[in-house]
């Protein structure tokens, strides 16, 4: 299909999406469990963003001319990879399809996407109105599974000629596995994370007690770059442990269609138990349990926001993606150990600082091996701002220019000049 054909029913999808933004919203809260405020003026409205942006690029994609030795013409053209093969997790079902699907739709792809066992309803609600913007019959599959059956069947396919998930690291690596054991398809990964959230000691406390807030427990802790490890500098330690205690004891927990709820329950009761296990063994490893720690309520799957002081690096709860409503603080004094201990993790997705010290920022955001830094700041998601991880937490980049090529195919063509003389 021509490029501004795909830009047109990209652009005509977002209306539609912008359209339908108030029953997408409550499937996303139906599904995940998350505030239906912050899905009904965030989410959707990203999503709309997310499909203006990549309908922008539709039509910019082009390859280049290359001087080369020798008498030749040299171009390459930039086509389309072919089947993509996605899959999405649960925490944010439909911003995780417009990752996805934006760019492979731009570049001019065809796509199998598959969702998570958990959330299935958003993103077959969203494909109808994709299909209604005018999208061929076939261009884009959804397949509602299992990842072992489903997700598994589409990694090893032999006409999938490439795969793009977001999910954990373990499977992340069975992924990566299944391509190589099949046909080699190109992989990218968005993967897990242990964020350090790193407050200096020349930082406004209040404010820094609330980023870090945000930077934890935004999407009830379900976010692949959580701010789960707080390092604050000793001397404002315990004025910080204080206000982030009573920070999350305001934090209003209840059903997400409730307005002013921040809140909501967990995805599944296994995220669930597996929250309960860590905070569990935080106090069994000596952490300071400040607030929370336990069930929110008698039913269903809500935790209390609970807040850990005197962590340590070697406790499960510094080392493991928690995935839920769990903070932990930990103390440091110099910069240069801060920057070791931030780095001394298998996950590499983003950091926060905190600091008005232009030489810390600018020391921190180099040193930290990681893919995003936000400087007094967190979670800005901006279309056209690359995300992805270093280390275990991925491969390739999503959102903004970065995120074409993972949808290209580069082909070198080379041609005889006939006449030199002209070169
Ligand atoms: N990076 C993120 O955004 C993100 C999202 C969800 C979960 N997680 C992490 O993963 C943990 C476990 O959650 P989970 O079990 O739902 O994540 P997961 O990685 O198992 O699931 C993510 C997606 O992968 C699919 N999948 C699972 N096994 C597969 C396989 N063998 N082959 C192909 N696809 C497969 C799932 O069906 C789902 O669509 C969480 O506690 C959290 O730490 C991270
Ligand atoms: C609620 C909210 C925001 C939205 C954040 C979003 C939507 C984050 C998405 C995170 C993702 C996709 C994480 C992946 O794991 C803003 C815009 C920062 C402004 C402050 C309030």
């Amino acid at each position: 299909m021509a490029a501004y054909e795909r830009q047109r029913i990209l652009l005509r999808f977002a209306d539609l999406v912008e359209k339908h933004n108030d029953e997408l919203a409550a499937l996303e809260t139906w599904d995940n469990g998350k505030p239906y405020e912050q899905a009904v003026n965030v989410e959707v409205p990203m999503f709309a963003r997310l499909m203006r942006y990549y309908a922008g690029w539709a039509d910019k994609i082009h390859g280049m001319t290359i001087p080369a030795d020798g008498p030749f013409h040299v171009q390459t053209l930039h086509e389309p990879i072919g089947v993509c093969g996605q899959i999405i997790p649960w925490n944010f079902p439909l911003l995780m399809y417009a990752w996805k699907v934006g760019p492979a739709l731009a570049c001019g792809n065809t796509v199998v996407i598959k969702t998570a066992e958990q959330t299935p309803l958003s993103a077959l609600y969203v494909t109808r109105l994709l299909h209604e913007a005018g999208l061929p019959p076939g261009a884009l599959n959804v397949i509602s599974g299992f990842g072992p059956t489903a997700g598994a069947a589409l990694c090893r396919h032999m006409d999938v000629d490439k795969l793009a998930f977001t999910g954990s690291t373990e499977t992340g690596k069975l992924i990566l596995e299944l391509s190589a054991k099949s046909n080699l398809k190109p992989v990218t990964l968005e993967l897990g994370g242990k964020s350090p959230f790193i407050v200096c000691e020349d930082a406004d406390i209040d404010s820094a007690v609330e980023m870090a807030h945000f930077a934890l427990f935004f999407n009830q802790g379900q976010c692949c770059c959580a701010g789960s490890r707080t390092y604050v500098h000793e001397k404002v330690y315990d004025e910080f442990v204080e206000k982030a205690k009573a920070r999350a004891l305001k934090r209003s927990v209840g059903d997400p269609f409730k307005q002013g709820i921040e809140q909501g329950p967990q995805v599944d009761s296994e995220q669930f138990q597996k929250i309960l296990r860590y905070i569990r063994s935080g106090v069994d490893s000596g952490a300071t349990l400040e607030t929370g720690g336990d069930q929110f309520g008698e039913k269903g799957y809500y935790i209390k926001p609970t807040v850990f002081s005197n962590v340590q690096d070697d406790m499960l709860i510094a080392q493991d993606e928690i995935f839920g409503p769990v903070q932990s603080i930990l103390k440091y004094k110099t910069l240069d150990e801060v920057i070791k201990r931030a780095n001394k993790s298998a996950y590499g997705l983003a950091a926060g600082i905190f600091t008005h010290n232009l030489d810390t920022a600018n020391t921190l955001m180099r040193a930290l091996r990681v893919g995003t830094v936000w400087i007094n700041s967190f979670d800005t998601f901006d279309a056209a701002i690359p995300f992805g991880g270093y280390k275990q937490s991925g491969q390739g980049r999503e959102k903004g220019e970065y995120s074409l090529k993972n949808y290209l195919q580069v082909k070198a063509v080379v041609t005889p000049v006939k006449n030199p003389a002209w070169l």
